[in-house]
């Protein structure tokens, strides 16, 4: 039974692809000092107690990148599920289409509206790596 137990305790964070009229999604680069630092992610975060993760990412979106969107937009497309060495992250992938305002890096991190085609180029968290291809069929 301990064999398939990793006694790790599992992180819960919301990620969204927000995708512009071009078909590009939006990367932001994590900064210096973080873990994971210099890999390109998708916007979001851990959610919180009380939070949904639709709710969590409308206020990671605001916070990050000055971005307004609301629940109704935000459509479930696929999740990520992967152990670092320290806990098991779950991680639901949104995209939104629908959404106000210009992304502008609030938290210092780099963005970049990039095609899914090109983000095999972008050195993406481990846990990310198998979501891309979805983005690929989707787009
Ligand atoms: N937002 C986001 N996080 C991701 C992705 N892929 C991935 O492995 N993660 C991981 C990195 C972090 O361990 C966790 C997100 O946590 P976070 O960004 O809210 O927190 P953080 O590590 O910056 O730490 P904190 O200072 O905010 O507490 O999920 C992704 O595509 N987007």
């Amino acid at each position: 039974m301990s064999q398939i137990l990793t006694g790790k305790r599992l992180l819960l964070v919301a990620a969204c692809a927000l995708v512009d009229t071009d078909g590009r999604v939006l990367l932001a680069q994590r900064p210096e000092g973080k873990q994971l630092a210099g890999l390109w992610e998708f916007p979001g975060g851990k959610v919180e107690p009380g939070e949904t993760p639709e709710q969590c990412l409308i206020r990671e979106l605001q916070e990050e990148i000055g971005i307004e969107t609301d629940i109704p937009c935000l459509a479930p497309l696929t999740f990520a599920s992967h152990s670092y060495d320290d806990f098991h992250l779950l991680m639901p992938l949104f995209v939104c289409r629908r959404f106000r305002g210009i992304a502008q890096p609030k938290e210092g991190q780099a963005l970049k509206w990039v095609r899914p085609k090109q983000m095999r180029d972008y050195p993406m968290p481990p846990a990310d790596a198998p979501l891309i291809q979805f983005l690929i069929d989707l787009l």
